[in-house]
């Protein structure tokens, strides 16, 4: 289990944004972060990420507890999949998900770049396509190859920003479930922020419904809920939200 408790962040202007968020993961299940725009979901995925620093607060995994001290620097917890892939349009896709590698500490300099890079273009099912060009790939298939790049650094967890918000409704359906799949698979962790109820419900082991200025859980839904049929959880999301997203 991860075990995320972030009990405060601000950016520079000291408004807090987040405030008592916390979070559990369990392998291989996804956890849902839903609320208004604005409510502070990217900024917790980005704290997660080292890249805003000065949170208050402790991840708990393997009986270790790390605060957000120098996080930016130590994280080896957490890669993302951002809501738009960003591949560089000059590289392949083979030289982009092996760029990811060359970013990473922790992967030794002996180990073969060209083989980590196949083996996670495999799992997406893109290592037919290893040789093609961002550009010649369609949005759905440049999202798999951004879901590749966060395997390759082989970290426990995968946070999932709004990572369907730019695919059509077909393409967005199959990679749901592709998704939900995957992350059973390979036993990650996943954090998913989404705007969409109903994704949410398709996808999540667990739905936190975020409210509030500074952002705070104010409804955990757990997958028995999620998985009854009798009740219809979308109009209850919807209205804690007061469909505001
Ligand atoms: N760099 C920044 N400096 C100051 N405030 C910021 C910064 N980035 C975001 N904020 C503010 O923090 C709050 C939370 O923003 P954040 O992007 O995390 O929300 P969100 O829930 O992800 O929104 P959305 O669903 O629209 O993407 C907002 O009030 C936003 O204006």
């Amino acid at each position: 289990m991860i075990q995320i408790n972030i009990d405060k962040y601000s950016y520079k202007n000291k408004i807090p944004v987040i405030k008592n968020l916390n979070i559990s993961l369990l392998e291989g299940q996804i956890t849902t972060l839903i609320g208004a725009s604005g409510c502070g979901k990217s900024t917790f995925l980005r704290v997660l990420m080292g890249m805003e620093t000065g949170a208050v607060g402790h991840i708990l995994h393997n009986n270790n507890s790390y605060n957000f001290k120098e996080w930016s620097s130590k994280q080896t917890l957490f890669s993302m999949v951002p809501q738009t892939p960003l591949l560089f349009p000059w590289k392949n896709i083979l030289e982009n998900i092996k760029l990811a590698i060359t970013k990473k500490k922790e992967i030794s300099e002996n180990k073969n770049k060209n083989e980590i890079a196949i083996n996670a273009l495999k799992i997406v099912q893109m290592h037919e396509h290893a040789l093609k060009y961002p550009d010649e790939i369609s949005l759905g298939m440049a999202q798999r190859v951004s879901f590749a790049r966060a395997l390759v650094l082989d970290t426990k967890a995968i946070l999932l920003d709004e990572p369907f918000a730019s695919l059509d409704a077909h393409t967005r359906r199959l990679l749901q479930d592709w998704l939900r799949i995957k992350i059973k698979e390979t036993g990650k962790y996943a954090i998913l922020v989404t705007h969409d109820v109903r994704e949410a419900l398709l996808l999540s082991n667990e739905i936190n419904v975020l409210q509030g200025s500074p952002a705070e859980v104010y409804r955990k839904f757990h997958s028995d809920e999620i998985l009854s049929a009798d009740k219809n959880l979308e109009d209850d999301i919807l209205l804690i939200l007061g469909k505001k997203i």
